[in-house]
């Protein structure tokens, strides 16, 4: 069976490329990301590329779709690219 990969800030840069090779690798991969720098024009792109789907958990802040994701799913691992630059 795949193993099941989320994918914290999976609709940013990094996250989304990530999200691509991981799709293209055969992993399962659930996507969290509250969209505070990215686009959800990303999303449908990933299944473009891949031609594979995500499970998109998309919550704008929402912490009980948060709660909901990690009740339902189970992770084989976690890779953390949820987070904001700070200005210098
Ligand atoms: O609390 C948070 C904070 C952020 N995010 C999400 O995390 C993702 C972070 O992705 P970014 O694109 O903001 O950051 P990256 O590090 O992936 O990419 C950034 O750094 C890159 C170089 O390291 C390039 O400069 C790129 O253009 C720039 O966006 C975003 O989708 C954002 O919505 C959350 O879900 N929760």
């Amino acid at each position: 069976m795949a193993k099941h990969i989320c994918c914290t800030g999976g609709a940013g840069y990094i996250g989304s490329h990530t999200v691509v090779k991981l799709l293209e690798s055969g992993y399962k991969v659930s996507i969290m990301d509250n969209l505070i720098n990215a686009s959800e024009k990303v999303l449908p792109r990933l299944k473009e590329l891949t031609g594979k789907e995500a499970n998109v958990c998309a919550h704008k802040k929402c912490f009980a779709a948060v709660d909901k994701l990690f009740a339902e799913q189970k992770f084989d691992g976690i890779i953390h690219f949820a987070g904001l630059k700070v200005g210098t």
